[in-house]
């Protein structure tokens, strides 16, 4: 497939800095590669510490204005954006295959989801509020009213290249803050095509800034913002070890944090489960984006009287998988992002049979004339409780199935994990169902249902997988602080 779309000029390959496309500091570029074959597609800045500063520069320099643009207008342009983002979406959905190599329908069906979140918080804008407080004293008069944080900035994942960035920067614009991203280096070109469409819309200059980075570039981008003191903000998706490094390296100018991180979701299927539900919701959650998603289930827990039936239906449904690149329009399962997620997969596979596992379907590289990077969707029976594939996040198209024979011993096993995404349970029984969504230590529960994520519901984690929310009403919180203003008599 070949980066040839309907509309060119949504290719772009520069930064986007004070309203202008530019070229990095330093003049240096680096490839961005087609995941199914490993082709260089196009090439963008390799950003410096000095274009990261001059992108906050202009950020700050739009926040003024930005802050004072009545609510209702900032939604009316976020709502322009959001119709350019859907008349484009073949398009867009077409550069996320060809950069990231989920098949076309998901590409687009990304795009789709992305510009939901910029829909929502246009509509979200209008509606931010403060409060009157009842005065505990005389002649006061105290109100709570609600600020933009000032200069965000975001850092987001290769595997949503589109949602990522609106699910961050649609809350942000809403409230007031202007923006400097990052997108990551496998995928800086659907953010910047992104953008490209929030500059038609009429978003103001400055207001939006995105500087690309390789992995070897990205630190010195994100140590300037870090240490900006102009920088208020930073929202990041990504690993739990960056996440944390962030954390650490912001306390000196104490940044405001939202942290969406890594996760390492628990599916547990009781006896009194629908089996063909549990199957259906296990499918759509785990093989979304070829398993690379932070709340894909990561461990799979069947009761003992339900493993067998529950394994061979599974494993029918895993088998009849078609693992290919977005070009062959019939794909299911594309291309790993890369040659290290590819390892980092074979390497949890080969643990878990060394420990005892026994592959039901899969457990190998498929389509090397191709390319390097697809992996069969796999399935493993008796996977052990310390493999690498139920303690780690693996992020690839593998199941690993375990037995349990009681329900707080499975909650046990669920909860034993720092991560706290998401968690999925399938059960028919109504005591249970509120038993079992109570105890599960993670800021998202699917019951009965695989597809758990929408721009009207909080997304987030707890524990090691991190905090804010994105989404929802409670999305416009993490942009903003409040203010008290205490009034007191004139005379
Ligand atoms: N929560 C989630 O949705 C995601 C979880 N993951 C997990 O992380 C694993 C590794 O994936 P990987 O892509 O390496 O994840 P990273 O956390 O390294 O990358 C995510 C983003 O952070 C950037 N980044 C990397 N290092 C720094 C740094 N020192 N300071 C600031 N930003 C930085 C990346 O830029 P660059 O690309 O230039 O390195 C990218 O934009 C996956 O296998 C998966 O388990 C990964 C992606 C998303
Ligand atoms: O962090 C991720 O993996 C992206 C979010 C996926 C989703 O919104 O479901």
């Amino acid at each position: 497939m070949s980066l040839t779309l309907s509309r060119s000029s949504l290719i772009r390959t520069e930064n986007f800095i004070a309203g202008h496309w530019v070229g990095s500091d330093g003049g240096s570029t680096f490839g961005v590669h087609n995941p199914a074959d490993l082709r260089q597609i196009a090439s963008v800045p390799d950003s410096t510490h000095d274009d990261a500063w001059q992108a906050a520069d202009s950020a700050q320099s739009a926040f003024k204005a930005w802050k004072s643009t009545p609510a209702k207008r900032r939604g009316q342009l976020l709502k322009q954006w959001h119709a350019l983002v859907m008349s484009h979406q073949d398009d867009l959905g077409r550069l996320i295959s060809l950069e990231q190599g989920k098949p076309l329908a998901e590409g687009r069906g990304e795009i789709q989801y992305a510009a939901s979140y910029i829909e929502w918080f246009a509509e979200e804008a209008p509606r931010i509020e403060g409060d009157l407080i009842e005065p505990s004293v005389d002649g006061r008069r105290m109100l709570a009213v609600r600020e933009p944080v000032g200069v965000v900035a975001v850092v987001t994942p290769w595997n949503f290249p589109a949602a990522m960035i609106a699910r961050k920067m649609a809350p942000a614009l809403a409230a007031g803050c202007t923006v400097v991203a990052k997108p990551a280096e496998d995928t800086p070109l659907t953010s910047l095509a992104l953008i490209h469409l929030a500059e038609e819309a009429g978003i103001p200059a400055g207001v939006i800034n995105v500087v690309c980075a390789s992995r070897e570039c990205t630190p010195a981008v994100a140590d300037a913002w870090l240490r900006d003191t102009r920088v208020r903000k930073i929202s990041f998706t990504g690993s739990t070890p960056v996440g944390k490094q962030l954390a650490r390296e912001s306390a000196a100018t104490l940044k405001k944090l939202s942290l969406e991180l890594g996760g390492n979701a628990p599916f547990i299927v009781f006896d009194d489960a629908d089996l063909d539900a549990a199957v259906e919701g296990l499918m759509a959650s785990k093989f979304r984006n070829g398993g690379q998603t932070c709340v894909c289930p990561n461990r799979v827990y069947v009761h003992e009287t339900v493993f067998n039936t529950f394994a061979y239906k599974l494993t029918d449904r895993v088998a009849a998988l078609r693992v290919g690149p977005a070009s062959e329009t019939d794909s299911q399962i594309g291309p790993m992002i890369n040659t290290r997620a590819v390892e980092k997969i074979m390497k949890h596979i080969d643990d878990a049979v060394a420990k005892g596992g026994k592959i039901l379907v899969g457990g190998q590289q498929v389509r090397t004339d191709i390319g390097p990077n697809y992996v069969a969707p796999t399935v493993l029976a008796d996977v052990s409780s310390d493999a690498q594939l139920c303690q780690e996040e693996t992020f690839g198209p593998v199941v690993p199935l375990c037995r349990f024979t009681g329900e707080e011993e499975v909650i046990g096993m669920a909860n034993n994990t720092p991560y706290g995404l998401a968690g999925y349970f399938y059960s028919g029984n109504i005591s249970r169902i509120w038993r079992v969504a109570d105890a599960l230590e993670t800021g998202i529960v699917g019951i009965n249902e695989g597809v758990v994520a929408s721009e009207v519901a909080p997304f987030g984690g707890i524990k090691e997988s991190g905090y804010g929310r994105e989404g929802s009403k409670y999305g416009l919180d993490d942009y903003m602080h409040i203010k008290y203003l205490c009034q007191g008599s004139l005379g």
